[in-house]
Formats: structure tokens, sequence, C-alpha cells
């Protein structure tokens, strides 16, 4: 379903796990910073929101989306006892090819670090074609997808720890 058609924050309809055993990392991109610190906000209070103690939360920044990828690689192979990570970043359209490049690497990259540790990656990064978009989806009218890779992270660690 497109986002447009759901708000990314509306998860009244589910239930969600709660998160007080969980440890979960959340890394965001520093370009954008004004769209991806709404996302981190939306991601966090979703946490705590859900039972995860700050305690567990490990917060990082790296400087754009195509980092992200080597970020989550760098906290499964460092730090064993995560239960899931969360990247966050917003990719936006520029006037070249540059955008189709990291959107494909993040996307592809994400998901192999994931399965090479078996741990949930979460792909919260936002790819817009302009920057209304971006703010429709970080806390617009269309919700904060922060909030939607949040509740996809503690699912995802439930999921893990219930198999
Ligand atoms: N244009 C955007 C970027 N570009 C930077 C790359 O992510 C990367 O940091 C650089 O290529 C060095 O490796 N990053 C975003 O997150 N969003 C953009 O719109
Ligand atoms: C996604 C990008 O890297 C992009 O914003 C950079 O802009 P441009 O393609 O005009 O160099």
């Amino acid at each position: 379903m497109a986002s447009h058609l759901k708000n990314l924050s509306d998860f009244s309809h589910t239930t969600i796990p709660n998160g007080a055993d969980f440890k979960i990392a959340i890394v965001v991109a520093e370009w954008n910073a004004k769209i991806t610190g709404a996302l981190y906000q939306g991601a966090y209070d979703t946490l705590i929101k859900y039972g995860v103690d700050k305690k567990n939360i490990i917060s990082m920044a790296v400087p754009g989306s195509f980092e992200l990828t080597g970020a989550a690689e760098i906290l499964l192979a460092k730090k064993k006892k995560l239960d899931a990570v969360i990247c966050l970043g917003c990719v936006i359209q520029g006037d070249t090819k540059h955008f189709d490049f990291i959107c494909d690497a993040v996307a592809n990259g994400i998901t192999n670090v994931g399965i090479k540790h078996s741990k949930p990656v979460i792909f919260g990064v936002l790819t817009t074609n302009d920057e209304q978009q971006a703010i429709d989806r970080a806390g617009g009218k269309h919700g904060n997808k922060g909030d939607e890779a949040a509740i996809t992270a503690l699912k995802m660690a439930h999921f893990s720890a219930t198999i």
C-alpha cells in the first residue's frame, strides 16, 4: 500500500510486542538532518513507548545513507547483544543518477547485513522525489517512517526471540 494511502504511524490495528527485554541500535544519517532528526525522534519515542529501556537504545550517527550499511555491520560485529538495528536516512533525488546508486546500495547492503548476522536490520530510509515528500513522511501528513521502523524492529526482534 502506498504511503499516501496509509498513516505510517497508525498501529492501532496490530499487536506490538513489549520491548523491555530488547537492546536496539538506531543509526541515523546526517544528510538532510532536519528530516532524519524527525525520523530519529519518532523511532526513539516509539521504542520508549513500547517498553524499551533508554539504556538499551544505542544511538549512532553517520555522514550519509550510503554509510548506514557499514555502520550496521560494525555494530552487529562488535556488539553481540543487539536484538535489532534500525537504519534511518533520507535520500532526495538530485540532478544526477547518484540517487539511484545510493538507494540501491543501501537497500541491498542493509538486507545483506541482516542476513549475514541473522538479525533484523530495518530499512527506515526515505527515498523521495523532493523535500516535501520527505517532510510528509517524517512527522507530516503521512506520519513518521521512524515510528514504522521502530515498530518493525520490535516485531522482528520478537519474531527472532520466539522461533
Ligand atoms: N545526496 C544524499 C546523500 N549523499 C551522500 C551519501 O550518502 C554518502 O554519504 C556519500 O556518497 C559518501 O559516501 N546521502 C543521503 O543520505 N541523502 C542524500 O540525499
Ligand atoms: C541523492 C544525492 O546524492 C543527490 O541529492 C545529490 O544531488 P545531485 O544528483 O544533484 O548531485
